[in-house]
């Protein structure tokens, strides 16, 4: 059986050279990328750890992995000289499989630096298979050295602990599960993650008679390993130790058993996960999209990347993560912002900024009473059942309108033998007002959210207007819209018509008479209260630094939004002429719906998008203790899952967290402790060693730049080359980044939503660099004059600071270092 993984090396690589070069002179006008140049895997520099060299069946992997680059160099070379083959095809259908080819190629190029990441061996029907597994799967049609999908039914027995499974009626049994680290097209190591006892040989882990005394132990030794199963904790903790690349990295080759069954739970039951800082949320994310939009599933159950779409905090973060898309296949994912999607829905982006007067309030010092009610009054916009209050405010208004209403008009309509014959009707107001009805209806049960109301009124008045003609086709529909088009739209025009949906928003919620009746036995009486209270955010003074960190352009006029208003804004628009993803012409739901960062968002928002997604396509990945904005967020996991009609109580938790030294997230625990809601929202730290947490006292007298400028030159020397000097406020952040300049340390500054992060060293204030990571994490002012410890939300802010560094981690503060960080 050791053939089995041991395949003879048969392609020579003269003959390889010889093809190659042939078809190189053919094509000799068109830029050629060598072979050894291309690929777009994302090899970090620096790799800490690397897998064992010294596996018995390394040669044989090797042979292994020549012959697949060899095939795989062959097909490229193929599919790119398409123009020579004949393909027996017409002009049009060359020209596509042309295309496809090319498209083919590309991708294969890009695959081939590292053409597969593990090796299994199972056995169905009595037959023994071995497969590679790969990011991309590639056909041989020798059959040997084609590779898998890691989406693929079989690929996910790579990641969990089974080791048989059914198919049909055969039962299939693992033997082998190998994690092979390629980079380059060179093999650097093997580990065996699983081992049937007494499959040694299939390894080629069984001891031949007369072997020598060295190779019997090595044998014996990875035999061990790979039957204790440790194996993939080696192969894990060596990913975790390379470097930090500046974007997000894909995790495919090392997925852990946890996230798999999240990546793979159900795409259409809404699945809420919390984990604590670094537990793979966000990779998780886009691995789940990636595994939703795998072409081998069901056609119902399958999603267009770009029918869908992903909910992050800010656009620096969006796009740190956007560099994950195309490794994962997920190219033309829109990634955006909560608030940028509902401008876009509002038909107002780049029209206004948006502010937060609530947390300017909250964090100023206003006194308490006023605190409370500001905070109160965001819970009750954030109601769920917002959105029925909105409805019942508009809808009186409607209906007022159409009492004075009525439709009376000739239609031409030909009978079953093709005879026009012209038929007056008419509808009373009664009618009128059932038609509305029905439509209210509807809307209510959100099946009119995409439409909103005027379509679907307009297309039930044509239901209404068939039924007082005695027809019940599709060609009397049809002449019906056709001919009434206009008359309808204007009768519709006279019912709905309103002023902006943000204008409309703003006046309700200013009108505590309407409110207080259109909310009545919907929201909680106390709820009720806060909404109709004097609103405190009126006092607030929306400065100018406030307005550009919120979106707004130098040198032009722009107006500005409160971030709690535009959902409000959303459920009039929902209401009157619908939400969703854009098409050329109206609406349509989106395929699924990927919310990072999910506890800033309230219960509102989560019904909105669950009214415009198919039917429980949604997937939250948040963190309880990095809510920074809890007034607006939702209370508790529950609540989002009641919005978005999912099971109550079905909340999943990572608890490991991967990205962080053990210094680094035991640290962290300690300050998430502080506020944790209870013992499964706390970071568990995988067994990885680094640097000890380094605190660096900045003495009285001296320039906090200068003492910072030491500290990330003491990581520096460690070897790392991306890192963040996190500080608590936006404001100051390009000085402090020119100050280090000038202390010899090439620092670049990003202090608002408009930074990129492009590597290097960056000065990034705390709320901006949520969700990134980085090799170091400096934290500049790490005292209790930078985070109080009697603020919650200070403490929030302080446990992301503390938790973006994957290796090293320096706390720079004045006096006394916080007593949440002390050693
Ligand atoms: N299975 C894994 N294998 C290798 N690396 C992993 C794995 N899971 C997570 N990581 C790494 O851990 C780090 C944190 O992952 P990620 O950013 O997805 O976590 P998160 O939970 O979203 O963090 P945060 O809450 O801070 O935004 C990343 O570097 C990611 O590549």
């Amino acid at each position: 059986m050791n053939e089995l993984l041991g395949e003879v090396d048969t392609y020579a690589d003269s003959t390889l050279r010889d093809e190659h070069t042939a078809v190189r002179e053919k094509k000799s006008k068109r830029p050629q990328v060598p072979l050894a140049q291309r690929g777009g895997l994302d090899v970090p520099k620096v790799s800490a750890k690397s897998l064992g060299h010294d596996h018995p069946d390394f040669a044989r992997e090797t042979t292994h992995l020549k012959g697949t680059v060899e095939t795989m160099a062959r097909r490229i070379l193929k599919l790119e000289d398409i123009d020579h083959l004949d393909l027996g095809a017409d002009d049009d259908t060359g020209f596509v499989q042309k295309l496809d080819g090319e498209a083919e190629a590309a991708e294969l190029s890009l695959q081939l630096r590292q053409p597969y990441f593990g090796r299994m061996v199972v056995k169905i029907g009595g037959r023994v298979t071995v497969l590679s597994l790969a990011k991309y799967p590639f056909y041989d049609p020798g059959g040997q050295y084609s590779t898998t999908d890691w989406r693929s039914p079989v690929g996910q027995l790579f990641y969990n602990d089974a080791v048989t499974w059914k198919a049909g009626k055969a039962q299939g049994e693992v033997l082998l599960k190998r994690a092979t680290d390629i980079r380059d097209r060179q093999l650097q190591g093997i580990a065996d993650l699983y081992l049937k006892p007494g499959a040694e040989d299939l390894a080629g882990l069984a001891v031949p008679i007369g072997a020598s005394r060295e190779e019997a132990a090595a044998k014996a030794a990875a035999a061990a390993a790979a039957l204790s199963g440790k194996g993939r904790e080696d192969v894990l903790m060596a990913r975790l130790s390379e470097a930090a690349s500046g974007g997000m990295r894909d995790i495919v080759s090392t997925i852990q058993p946890e996230q798999d069954a999240l990546i793979r739970a159900a795409g259409r039951a809404p699945l809420v996960v919390q984990g604590p800082a670094g537990s793979g949320k966000t990779s998780v994310a886009f691995h789940r999209a990636a595994y939703l939009a795998f072409k081998d599933r069901e056609l119902h159950e399958r999603i267009d990347p770009r029918a869908s779409l992903v909910l992050m905090p800010n656009r620096v973060l969006a796009d740190f993560a956007s560099k994950v898309l195309s490794p994962l296949g997920l190219d033309g994912l829109p990634i955006v912002t909560p608030e940028a999607w509902m401008l876009d829905q509002l038909g107002q982006s780049g029209e206004v900024a948006v502010v937060d007067r609530t947390l300017n309030l909250l964090l100023g010092d206003a006194d308490r009473k006023e605190k409370q009610t500001a905070w109160l009054r965001a819970k009750a916009m954030g109601d769920a059942k917002m959105l029925d209050v909105v409805r019942r405010a508009l809808e009186a208004r409607f209906r007022e309108r159409l009492e004075r209403l009525q439709f009376k008009t000739d239609l031409v309509l030909e009978d079953d033998k093709g005879k026009a014959k012209t038929v007056t009707v008419e509808l009373t107001p009664r009618m009128l007002d059932a038609v509305l009805t029905s439509a209210l209806e509807r809307s209510a049960s959100g099946e009119a959210t995409v439409d909103g109301l005027r379509r679907t009124f307009e297309r039930d008045l044509v239901t209404r207007l068939m039924k007082a003609a005695k027809r019940d086709d599709a060609e009397a529909r049809l002449a019906i819209e056709r001919q009434l088009e206009r008359e309808l739209a204007a009768l519709s025009s006279r019912v709905f018509s309103i002023d902006t949906p943000l204008n409309e928003a703003r006046r309700l919620l200013t009108r505590p008479d309407v409110l207080r009746d259109a909310a009545k036995g919907l929201l909680d009486p106390a709820r009720v209260r806060a909404l109709c209270s004097a609103d405190p955010l009126l006092k607030v003074h929306v400065s100018t630094a406030a307005m550009k960190a919120g979106g707004a352009t130098a040198g032009r006029r722009m107006g500005w939004v409160d971030v709690l208003e535009l959902p409000v804004a959303l459920c009039v628009k929902a209401v009157t002429s619908g939400l969703g993803r854009k098409l050329a012409r109206g609406q349509d739901r989106y395929d699924h719906v990927l919310v990072d960062e999910a506890q800033d968002l309230s219960p509102l928002q989560y019904r909105l998008l669950r009214e415009v997604t198919r039917s429980g396509a949604l997937s939250l990945f948040g963190d309880a203790s990095q809510g920074i904005h809890g007034y607006r967020g939702v209370s508790n996991w529950d609540q989002a899952l009641a919005a978005m009609g999912g099971e109550v109580g079905s909340t999943r938790f990572l608890r490991r967290t991967y990205r962080s030294t053990r210094q680094i997230a035991d640290l962290s625990a300690n300050v998430a402790a502080a506020y944790a809601k209870g013992e499964s929202y706390l970071p568990e730290a995988v067994p990885r060693d680094g640097a000890n947490v380094r605190r660096v006292p900045c003495p009285p007298g001296e320039s906090l730049e200068l003492v910072t400028a030491r500290a990330v030159k003491d990581v520096q020397a460690l070897g790392f080359a991306n890192v963040a000097v996190i500080r608590r406020r936006a404001g100051g952040c390009v000085e402090f980044a020119r100050a280090l300049v000038d202390e010899d340390v090439d620092a670049t500054a990003i202090h608002d939503e408009t930074g990129r992060y492009r590597g290097g060293v960056v000065v990034v204030p705390v709320h901006l660099a949520k969700g990134l990571e980085f090799d170091a994490a400096v934290v500049v002012g790490a005292d209790e004059s930078g985070y109080a410890r009697d603020v919650e939300y200070d403490l929030r802010l302080l446990y992301v600071a503390v938790t973006r560094g994957q290796h090293a981690l320096a706390l720079v503060h004045q006096g006394v270092v916080h007593p949440l960080l002390e050693a």
